[in-house]
């Protein structure tokens, strides 16, 4: 059994509830109010610009020039290919770029973002893609699951979505980044195995939350902050 194997065992009661999360099959059958998808697209635009500066950290931890040029490419594909669907979203949705400047960070995005990032600061390399990992491969999961619904890439507002996390492009970078995770746990030690475990399970559950808090449009949930518009 691959180290991915088990990683994918132990997600499954976090991951199975993505699949069922109604901003998700919302996205799938066209039903997601999309103010609420608007609140998603201007966090998770947020979201990606920490998560390319966590793949410039793995350029800086790897020490394999191949492996290094990988995490170049994926800086360079959120920030120039990713970020282009957000892009034509927020343009179809009205959302200028000083309206992502002025919007704060969610508590459940600083919290996932702040997480990958102190991982990718203080790990090692394999700390580092356990974060990552459940972000690329749980969304090439959920791609390919909208995408048995033969409608769905062709919804007229959702179906560039699924059109995107379907692709090829974004499996091929789920599986590298699986291959390499299992490449990276050869030969390490139970102890070491199961910190990679927790890290994966803990950006697991962010993706969970991530989910929740867009279909809540969740900013921070005490009374104080309510106010922050998006
Ligand atoms: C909260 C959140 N989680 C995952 C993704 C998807 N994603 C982000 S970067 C990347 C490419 C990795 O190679 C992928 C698939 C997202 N957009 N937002």
């Amino acid at each position: 059994m691959k180290f991915c194997d088990r990683l994918f065992e132990a997600a499954k009661p976090i991951w199975d509830q993505y699949h069922e999360h109604p901003f998700v099959t919302g996205i799938g059958d066209g039903t997601l109010d999309i103010e609420k998808f608007r609140f998603y697209m201007i966090q998770d635009y947020m979201y990606l610009l920490d998560y390319a500066k966590v793949a410039a950290l793995g350029v800086i931890k790897a020490d394999d020039e191949k492996v290094m040029g990988h995490f170049a490419q994926i800086t360079q594909g959120i920030l120039n290919e990713e970020i282009s669907v957000h892009k034509s979203y927020m343009k179809r949705l009205g959302i200028k770029e000083e309206d992502v400047k002025e919007t704060k960070a969610s508590s459940v995005n600083l919290a996932y973002t702040h997480y990958m990032l102190a991982v990718s600061h203080g790990g090692t390399i394999a700390e580092l893609v356990a974060a990552i990992l459940p972000c690329a491969w749980s969304y090439w999961e959920i791609g390919k699951k909208l995408d048995e619904n033969p409608d769905a890439r062709h919804h007229e507002f959702y179906g560039p979505w699924v059109t995107c996390y379907s692709s090829d492009e974004f499996a091929q970078a789920a599986i590298w980044l699986i291959d390499y995770m299992n490449e990276l746990a050869e030969g390490k030690s139970e102890k070491e195995l199961a910190r990679l475990e927790e890290i994966f399970l803990y950006t697991s559950r962010f993706e969970y939350l991530f989910w929740d808090m867009s279909f809540n449009k969740e900013m921070w949930s005490f009374e104080e902050t309510r106010r922050i518009e998006v």
